[in-house]
């Protein structure tokens, strides 16, 4: 059963995809409770106010999945979460509609000081003169991180007839020409526009974006939005801006410390403020709920997550067909890890045939993961695999190749330690299976599932009697046997597959047998 912790204020028909999935039980609690058994907990599923650090990571080691309902995944150490193969989904779209829609209405609560003369007249003051405002009509509008919000705050603010200049690292002319905004620089926007609006993640780069020079390019009158993240515009700086009448004002959702408490910029009647409520509405929060409970049951499911933000995208469909290979190479991985002793320096991965039409990489962090597996005591998945690799010393190369050894696909890796190398093949057949093709140097084939015995002996008359002998005389049942060798009375293998767990004292007995050169037990 698993057990998913819902650790802030989620929606709760929203969550309904997991409280109807059988094999997990929902906890509606904080992390610090102490009831909590944050020992246990499989998922984790927040808003912002859950700060998901290494120190969580360290007291939650069951934890396979981190959701965050919403966009922003700066509340969540995801560099910590990937290490430790911590898979952390998004709900990257469910809220876009109402954080635009809440920018604007600040702009526009800002521009016509609606907050001001709201609380005037419940004063019982009647301020009519005080209260003059500015059209939107023919302003310029600044847009910094012109994404999802972005975009669609563009959209509104063009219909009310402004114009709207951007400034994105990544938007191409030919897409601001289609949303029908100005492509510029930083520096244009700053020193052309009337209203300024952030909306990019929170990152080093974007942290102090609109700093004190920033803001000393900007045209004087100028007006700063915040509705994407405390600190990318420096609290410091803009209260500096407005002390001394540069900037005309501030609309701010977001806070470099939430909630922030005593905050300079309060003292400002120009400055209005709301309570990071962005993504607070009814439909947004009903959408990110539903979006992350639906990827966290996927994920459990075994199907593919498609927000993750350190795991490749697939659709259904190319999880379906990669799905027979993701299987092959978490086996070939595995089998490789434990038919070798010794320290493996460098894994080079080579796929041919039908197989290079996927994403080979993400093969490439299956068979590492699986390599892994038997070897080490951290969980290792798709997620932290490479850098698992990395941290261990291990180069990992992957190339494609056209020759598939006539096979239709195949996965071929070759592992080389400091005095050796080793190699092994294999391949999905339809309607057949996954199949190992090759081992050190022996062709040979058999399904890489379950208890099997890797024998390498000298092909001499007699050793595979004795063998099946003393593995019968401790009542031991071989389910298949596989043989492979080169020339005749040379190095041989033999693979053999059995039922249940065979145990020590037969495979002592089996080492003492003559011509029996290395035995390893291999558990798939
Ligand atoms: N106030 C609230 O309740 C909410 C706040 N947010 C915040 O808004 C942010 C943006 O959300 P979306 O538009 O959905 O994300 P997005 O990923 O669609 O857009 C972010 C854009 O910022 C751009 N960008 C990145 N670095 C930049 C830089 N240095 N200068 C200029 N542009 C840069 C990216 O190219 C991208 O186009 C989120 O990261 C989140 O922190 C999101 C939802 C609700
Ligand atoms: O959970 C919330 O309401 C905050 C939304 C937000 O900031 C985000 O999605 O990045």
């Amino acid at each position: 059963m698993y057990q998913i912790l819902v650790a802030d204020a989620i929606n709760a028909e929203g969550l309904q995809p997991l409280l109807e999935y059988k094999d997990a039980v929902i906890i509606e609690k904080k992390v610090t409770d102490p009831e909590v058994e944050l020992e246990k907990i499989d998922a984790l599923l927040v808003r912002s106010a859950t700060k998901v650090t290494e120190e969580l990571f360290e007291k939650m080691p069951q934890l396979k999945i981190v959701a965050r309902a919403g966009v922003g995944v700066d509340n969540i150490d995801v560099n910590a979460a990937t290490k430790r193969g911590v898979i952390v989904v998004n709900a990257p779209d469910g809220n876009t509609i109402s954080t635009a829609e809440h920018t604007f209405a600040m702009m526009a609560a800002l521009m016509r000081n609606i907050p001001q003369a709201h609380q005037s007249v419940k004063n019982l003051e009647w301020k009519r003169n005080e209260f003059v405002g500015n059209e939107l009509y023919g302003k310029t509008l600044g847009i910094l991180g012109m994404g999802r919000i972005g975009t669609e705050l563009a959209k509104r603010s063009k219909a009310f007839g402004m114009n709207v200049q951007v400034f994105d690292p990544f938007l191409t002319n030919e897409r601001a020409s289609k949303l029908g905004v100005q492509n510029s620089s930083l520096d244009e926007v700053l020193e052309h526009a009337d209203i300024i609006t952030v909306h990019t993640p929170l990152t080093a780069e974007t942290k102090g974006l609109i700093n004190e020079k920033a803001l000393s390019k900007t045209k004087k009158g100028v007006y700063f939005l915040n509705c994407a993240r405390g600190g990318i515009i420096d609290e410091d700086a803009l209260a500096t801006f407005i002390g001394n009448g540069h900037v005309a004002g501030a609309a701010l959702d977001v806070f470099e410390v939430e909630p922030p408490g005593e905050y300079p910029l309060f003292k400002f009647d120009n400055v209005i403020v709301t309570p990071h409520l962005g993504a607070s509405t009814r439909e947004a929060q009903l959408n990110v709920a539903t979006q992350v409970a639906k990827e966290v049951r996927m994920f459990f499911e075994d199907k593919p997550v498609s927000n993750s933000i350190n795991l490749p995208a697939m659709s259904k469909d190319i999880f379906e067909r990669i799905r027979p290979f993701h299987y092959l190479a978490k086996q070939i991985g595995s089998t490789l890890s434990q038919c070798i002793n010794e320290g493996i320096q460098e894994i080079s991965i080579t796929f041919s045939g039908s197989v290079t039409d996927l994403e080979t990489t993400y093969l490439t962090k299956a068979l590492l993961s699986g390599f892994f597996k038997n070897r080490i005591d951290i969980y290792v998945n798709e997620v932290n695999a490479l850098l698992t690799a990395k941290e261990r010393g291990i180069t990992v190369g992957e190339k494609i190749s056209t020759n598939s050894f006539g096979y239709a696909n195949c996965i071929s890796v070759t592992a080389k330690s400091e005095t050796r190398q080793f190699t092994i093949r294999g391949t999905f057949i339809d309607h057949y299976g996954p199949r190992i093709v090759y081992l050190n140097d022996f062709n040979i084939d058999f399904y890489p599932e379950g208890n099997l015995l890797y024998i390498q002996h000298m092909d001499r008359p007699g050793v595979i009697g004795r063998v099946g002998k003393i593995l019968g005389d401790h009542s031991i049942n071989i389910a298949t046997m596989q043989v492979g060798r080169k020339q005749v009375g040379g190095e041989a293998i033999m693979i053999l597959s059995f039922d249940k767990p065979i145990d020590d004292i037969a495979v002592n007995k089996l080492n003492e047998l003559d011509d029996i050169v290395s035995m390893n037990h291999i558990l798939l």
